[in-house]
């Protein structure tokens, strides 16, 4: 009853925002083309061909839908502009953009080496926000989500690098209008650089982050999918001091959530965590906005308006389609977003009191994901991995190395006085490039089975078809040959008649019954054994079948998705004598050899 609440109230909020909403579907789709010149055009804000792109993109989808189950964790990154007060501090854009992925870092020390990193996606500061969307392979993510598979994106790199702004955009854009913060205290910390923020009016702005913009697309997708049924559910936690908050449940700040361990799923889950139906996209909007205004957030040397914590916004996709025939089943897809607490040196940031505590959290919790990082990215000597020393690391173990596919945006700052922050971050995106995940559709074990039992039998119709026709042919065969040469059957007499029959007649009918009742026990026992040859050639037949399904049910997986190979692929036409039909019985040559024996 309190949960329904609860969801109506959340809910609610996005409902005035219908406008909002349909205008963003609108400006998105017009805009599709102008994305072309943002990456090719004079300005060259994306820092990338675009065929290394489509090349990262091309992988993930080859490998997670042709089940090869080999994925390779998307990490571009995004380098961040200079800031109006970095600017006035005089500080200068101290890395570089050969092209082809690359970025140079410059030493600070004098006469040391410049570092090079290669990476297949690199977003320079004057990209937008849009260009992240379109580029960094989070549409292909949602695709991927849409059709069952857990799928994560999410920013990391030190504090102030960017990466609320590239999930959410600025300061204050999911909840209102930006830069309308007042100061008022967040979650009664009594301190006032906690501050909350104003609702109002958001019009469609440029600024949006991925999130939103994603959340756009999700729809667009799910109505480019009419034959299926989907139903969406969200929830948003925070990872503060290491206890989990539920942001749309704020009450939960003061008995936190409990991270579990499921031996069902074999993942981590937050129990009793509160989820909301969300049946449209302003539903969507208003958990965002929800959490976004919940989420605590601080002030320090480096960041006005610092993430204090972690958080974690999940949108479940089931979907129910029809898969074979009147049979319907459901996958589990989902797409996390995480938005990551920067790493912070608090000698840096003049950190003190509650803002130390936080930031020592955030940098002991961020420790552990990086040897999660480094233990997953060593695939040789990948010893124990260390998930369960952090809240963090536990949630987002399905991630890294379970059956999910995850999107990782470093972002970075591009100042000199950032530079060995920047390094370590691009380190630490280099060995996250190395991992690898294993994605898999998540389904109900019923459908699953259901489906497969609905394949079997379907094949086994078919084997049925042909060993009918077979059969056919060899009993006919059989029961001719049988009347023909052996069987003369007696004539039918009534039983009161028999007494009436001379004896010579009389010994003449035993004598043919005698005789018939031999010749139906030499068929009967003929009858047998080809009986036993048909079971034996059945079974040859079923274990051909089973290898010729599983044979078509690689090839279907294969071409499947691929453009260049037909979606399905083509039977030989029954008329045709030049290809084999796939379909036909490989053992007919036996059974015929037992007609053959016979005659
Ligand atoms: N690509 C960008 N374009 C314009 N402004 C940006 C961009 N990236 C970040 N900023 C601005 O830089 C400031 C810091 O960004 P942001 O808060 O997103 O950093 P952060 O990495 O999330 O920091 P923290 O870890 O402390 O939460 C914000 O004012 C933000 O609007």
């Amino acid at each position: 009853m309190g949960n329904d609440k609860k969801k109506d109230e959340v809910k609610g909020k996005g409902k005035k925002r219908v406008d909002w909403c349909q205008f963003m579907i609108g400006s998105a789709s017009s805009r599709g083309g102008s994305t072309e010149r943002s990456t090719r055009g004079s300005t060259t804000t994306l820092q990338s061909d675009e065929d290394n792109v489509n090349v990262v993109v091309s992988q993930l989808r080859t490998r997670a839908e042709n089940k090869i189950h080999t994925y390779t964790i998307l990490n571009p990154y995004r380098v961040r502009p200079l800031s109006e007060e970095e600017r006035s501090r005089g500080e200068r854009q101290i890395l570089e953009f050969p092209g082809r992925g690359q970025v140079i870092c410059s030493s600070t020390v004098a006469g040391q080496k410049p570092k090079v990193f290669s990476y297949n996606v690199v977003f320079e500061p004057a990209a937008s926000q849009e260009d992240l969307v379109e580029y960094s392979g989070v549409k292909r993510l949602l695709e991927m989500a849409v059709e069952g598979f857990s799928c994560t994106a999410f920013c990391y790199g030190q504090t102030g690098s960017g990466k609320t702004h590239t999930l959410t955009g600025p300061p204050g854009l999911a909840q209102g209008k930006p830069d309308c913060w007042r100061g008022d205290v967040c979650r009664g910390n009594g301190s006032p650089r906690y501050t909350r923020i104003e609702r109002g009016a958001s019009p469609y702005s440029q600024e949006h982050g991925l999130v939103v913009r994603s959340f756009v697309h999700l729809f667009r997708l799910i109505h480019e999918r009419p034959e299926s049924h989907f139903v969406l559910k969200a929830s948003f936690l925070e990872i503060y001091n290491e206890k989990v908050i539920d942001l749309l449940n704020p009450g939960t700040a003061r008995k936190p959530l409990q991270v579990r361990w499921s031996k069902e799923s074999r993942s981590f889950y937050v129990e009793n965590l509160f989820t909301v139906d969300c049946e449209e996209l302003d539903d969507l909007f208003a958990v965002l906005e929800e959490g976004m205004r919940n989420r605590a957030v601080g002030a320090h040397a480096m960041n006005a308006h610092s993430s204090r914590s972690h958080t974690l916004l999940c949108v479940r996709v089931r979907r129910d389609l029809r898969a074979t025939g009147d049979v319907t089943c459901s996958t589990h897809g989902k797409i996390n977003f995480v938005d990551l607490a920067g790493s912070e040196m608090t000698k840096k940031t003049h950190s003190r009191g509650k803002t130390l505590e936080e930031a020592n959290n955030i940098n002991k919790s961020l420790m552990v994901l990086g040897y999660c990082i480094a233990q997953l990215s060593d695939g040789k000597k990948r010893g124990h991995i260390p998930y369960r020393d952090s809240k963090l690391t536990k949630l987002l173990a399905d991630s890294l190395a379970g059956n999910g596919v995850t999107l990782m945006i470093a972002c970075i700052a591009p100042t000199r006085s950032n530079l060995s922050e920047t390094i370590n971050t691009l380190r630490y995106a280099a060995r996250a490039k190395k991992i690898k995940t294993k994605p898999i559709v998540k389904m109900d074990a019923r459908d699953a089975l259901i489906i497969s039992l609905k394949r079997e039998v379907d094949a086994l119709q078919a084997e049925n078809e042909h060993l009918r026709t077979a059969l056919h042919v060899q009993t006919d065969y059989n029961m001719d040959s049988y009347s023909n040469r052996q069987r003369q059957t007696p004539p039918q007499l009534e039983a009161s008649k028999l007494h009436q029959l001379p004896p010579s007649e009389l010994v003449e009918l035993v004598q043919l019954y005698m005789d018939d009742n031999s010749a139906l026990r030499k068929e009967n026992t003929e009858l047998f054994a080809m009986r036993d040859q048909l079971l034996r050639d059945q079974e040859l037949v079923s274990r051909e079948n089973e290898r010729l399904l599983k044979k078509l049910e690689d090839v279907n997986s294969v071409c499947v998705r691929s453009p260049i190979i037909p979606a399905r692929p083509t039977y030989s036409e029954s008329g045709s004598s030049e290809q084999p039909n796939i379909w036909t019985n490989p053992v007919n040559s036996s059974s015929n050899s037992v007609v053959s024996g016979d005659s």
